[in-house]
């Protein structure tokens, strides 16, 4: 069963339509992240599930209780649903010991004594602040304050955990570790949780599923792998990281298994195979999508497989990034973006033939949200220069 249902919920504020239509599922245990850039509705949405913001339309619920149905005039507030949000901004109260602000909630719904003290107890425990119980919680560190919230928000254990950008005061390293603490939190708990971020790393290492939102609607609900490696469209392929997307034409579409098709694709650049979620009739204009960090240095006298991707050109950029290097490599009819392990000395100017298997390639519907490929209208085979030009 899932524990939060949206159905066709929408939002308007002033006349716009901030949130528009958007359906989702989020199962009993899963963490699920809305994921979209500044604006798109993420925090609207994730109100209105808390009781925050009224729904104009669809319905909500959670687990089988229906909490919001503006058709049937149903609106549940806040503190009659069993959720709670943990904020950007934390919300901690000045005023009180970490003790007292993890034991509020308690308190509101009637608690005393030493059953209070127990709950509370465990709750700093889970998340490794015992120790400072006793502390003004302002004398305590940003990421210690916000695992103050964290245990606010998980003391009446709540069927649903809502987070609002949780980790953006802290700085990147103590976010990193924050967010993987979390995650094992919420594993460890079994909480249902969904979580708002504009941070394509952190939706992609923490989440279950990832829910991808532009301008108020779902773009894409899948997997972090699946939202990377298989974008639903070209909108969702580009928003995480610098894809080479290069035109081509269908030449042959067959089912294969799971919802997959295999295509047979031409480009200025390659003929070969790729993977897609969808029919194509032959003919059909396509984006063959090859992210940067699926190419491999090869020797030129290398095997190929057959429809592998094979590059040969100069390199015309390259930058260090620590782990990777950052290549943009040309020939005369056109570039690609590759991203090559850092310990493999490539310098600008180096002429050099990069590899990605068939496997990696993806096939997406062809559409007007990216710039037209430098090469489109150079008919140069050069796929194939490989095979040419090997002694
Ligand atoms: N109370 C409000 N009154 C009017 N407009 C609002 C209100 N709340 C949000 N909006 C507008 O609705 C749109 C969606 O806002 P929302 O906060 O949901 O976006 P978001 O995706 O969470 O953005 P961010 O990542 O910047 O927090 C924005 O254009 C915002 O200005």
């Amino acid at each position: 069963m899932s524990n939060v249902s949206l159905r066709n919920i929408s939002k308007s504020f002033g006349g716009q339509r901030v949130v528009d239509g958007v359906d989702i599922e989020v199962h009993q245990g899963e963490l699920v992240t809305l994921l979209g850039p500044s604006g798109c509705g993420k925090t609207t949405t994730l109100r209105m599930i808390a009781g925050l913001e009224d729904a104009d339309e669809g319905s909500i619920l959670l687990g089988d209780k229906v909490v919001s149905d503006p058709a049937r005039g149903l609106f549940l507030p806040p503190e009659r649903r069993a959720l709670s949000m943990v904020f950007q901004s934390y919300a901690i109260w000045p005023h009180m010991t970490v003790f007292d602000n993890v034991a509020y909630p308690l308190k509101v719904r009637g608690r005393r004594g030493d059953d209070l003290r127990s709950e509370v107890e465990a709750a700093l425990r889970l998340v490794e602040l015992d120790a400072l119980a006793q502390r003004p919680a302002t004398a305590v560190s940003g990421g210690q304050q916000q695992r103050v919230a964290i245990a606010r928000a998980i003391v009446a254990k709540p069927d649903v955990l809502l987070l609002d950008e949780p980790l953006s005061n802290l700085d990147a390293r103590l976010r990193l570790k924050m967010g993987e603490d979390l995650r094992s939190l919420q594993r460890r708990t079994g909480i249902t949780a969904l979580y708002v971020t504009h941070d394509q790393g952190e939706a992609l290492s923490l989440s279950d599923r990832v829910v991808v939102m532009d301008k108020g609607r779902v773009l894409q609900i899948g997997t972090p792998e699946e939202v990377y490696f298989r974008p639903d469209n070209l909108a969702v392929s580009t928003f995480f990281g610098s894809p080479n997307l290069f035109p081509a034409t269908v030449e042959d579409c067959r089912y294969l298994a799971d919802g997959l098709y295999q295509l047979q694709v031409r480009s200025d650049l390659h003929r070969g195979r790729c993977l897609s979620a969808r029919a194509f009739s032959t003919g059909s204009p396509v984006r063959v999508m090859f992210r940067p960090e699926t190419f491999s240095l090869i020797a030129r006298t290398v095997a190929i497989g057959d429809g592998d991707m094979v590059f040969t050109g100069q390199v015309a950029s390259a930058w260090f990034r620590g782990a990777s290097r950052s290549l943009v490599i040309e020939n005369g009819c056109g570039r690609i973006q590759a991203e090559l392990p850092a310990t493999q000395p490539v310098r600008v100017g180096d002429s050099i033939t990069v590899m990605s298997p068939a496997e990696a390639a993806w096939c997406i519907a062809d559409g007007p949200s990216v710039s037209q490929f430098p090469c489109a209208e150079n008919s140069a085979p050069f796929g194939r220069q490989l095979q040419d030009s090997a002694p």
